[in-house]
């Protein structure tokens, strides 16, 4: 499902200006959308708002078909948002297929036989079904990654954020993460990352955002949005 953020607003406490000050953008449905911008712009903080860890003070966040305000419970609004975090944060001491059937279990209650066999489709669509029974030592930095997107994905995410999805990863397993984010486009799922890596927001993605402090300061097709940035 598309995601549509209507003059999303964000003040921290004590800050002089806010942080998202009226931010407007819309991601089509299975689409890749990267976001950039300068330090300070408000990348960090509309991820936070996005995936639920930060209130917002104003603004709507709609989302397969549900509309969230200010007011809104947050959490991560009813499991349809997940985040891949920038150092992945898998649990040492939980295989790969624990890691990620952990959440669809205790969360949602799922059998651990019906949550096992879609966590090995997920891991066969992400190529790492051999590594179900490895546990998160063993894995190459590239591997933890699609592990950690598997487990946002067993949560069966209408959008998937990430946060610098290529800040912990050497330089050579770059074109991986694009290749997996296209995977992962393939199931239908709406993907938005932040990155300052414009290389992978060329190859990468489908649309471009550009913050400017707290607002969409262009937005389009990465090969015009990012040759006018450079
Ligand atoms: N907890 C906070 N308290 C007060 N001000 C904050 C807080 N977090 C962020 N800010 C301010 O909000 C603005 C946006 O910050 P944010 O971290 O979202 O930017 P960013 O684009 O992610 O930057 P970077 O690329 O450096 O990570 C900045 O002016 C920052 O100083």
């Amino acid at each position: 499902m598309s995601i549509c953020v209507t003059d999303l607003v964000k003040r921290h406490p004590g800050a002089a200006a806010p942080a998202l000050a009226g931010l407007c953008m819309e991601v089509p449905t299975g689409k890749i959308a990267s976001v950039l911008g300068r330090s300070g712009a408000g990348k960090t903080t509309l991820l936070r708002c996005l995936s639920g860890l930060d209130p917002f003070d104003g603004g709507t966040i709609e989302v397969s078909g549900v509309t969230f305000g200010a007011g809104a419970k947050h959490g991560s609004f009813g499991g349809k948002i997940g985040l891949v975090f920038q150092t992945f944060e898998l649990f040492p001491h939980l295989s790969v297929l624990d890691n990620c059937t952990l959440a669809p279990r205790v969360v949602r209650g799922e059998a651990r036989s019906r949550a096992e066999a879609r966590v090995k489709d997920l891991l066969r669509e992400l190529g790492i079904e051999d590594k179900a029974k490895a546990y998160p030592e063993a894995l190459s930095g590239g591997q933890k990654q699609r592990v950690a997107i598997a487990r946002a994905l067993a949560m069966e995410p209408s959008v998937l954020l990430y946060d610098e999805p290529t800040s912990a990863l050497d330089p050579a397993l770059k074109h991986e993460v694009g290749r997996t984010l296209r995977r992962v486009a393939g199931t239908g799922v709406t993907q938005i990352v932040v990155t300052h890596d414009l290389p992978v927001a060329r190859e990468s993605s489908d649309l471009v955002f550009v913050l400017d402090r707290g607002r969409v300061a262009a937005f389009g097709p990465p090969e015009e949005v990012i040759a006018e940035a450079a």
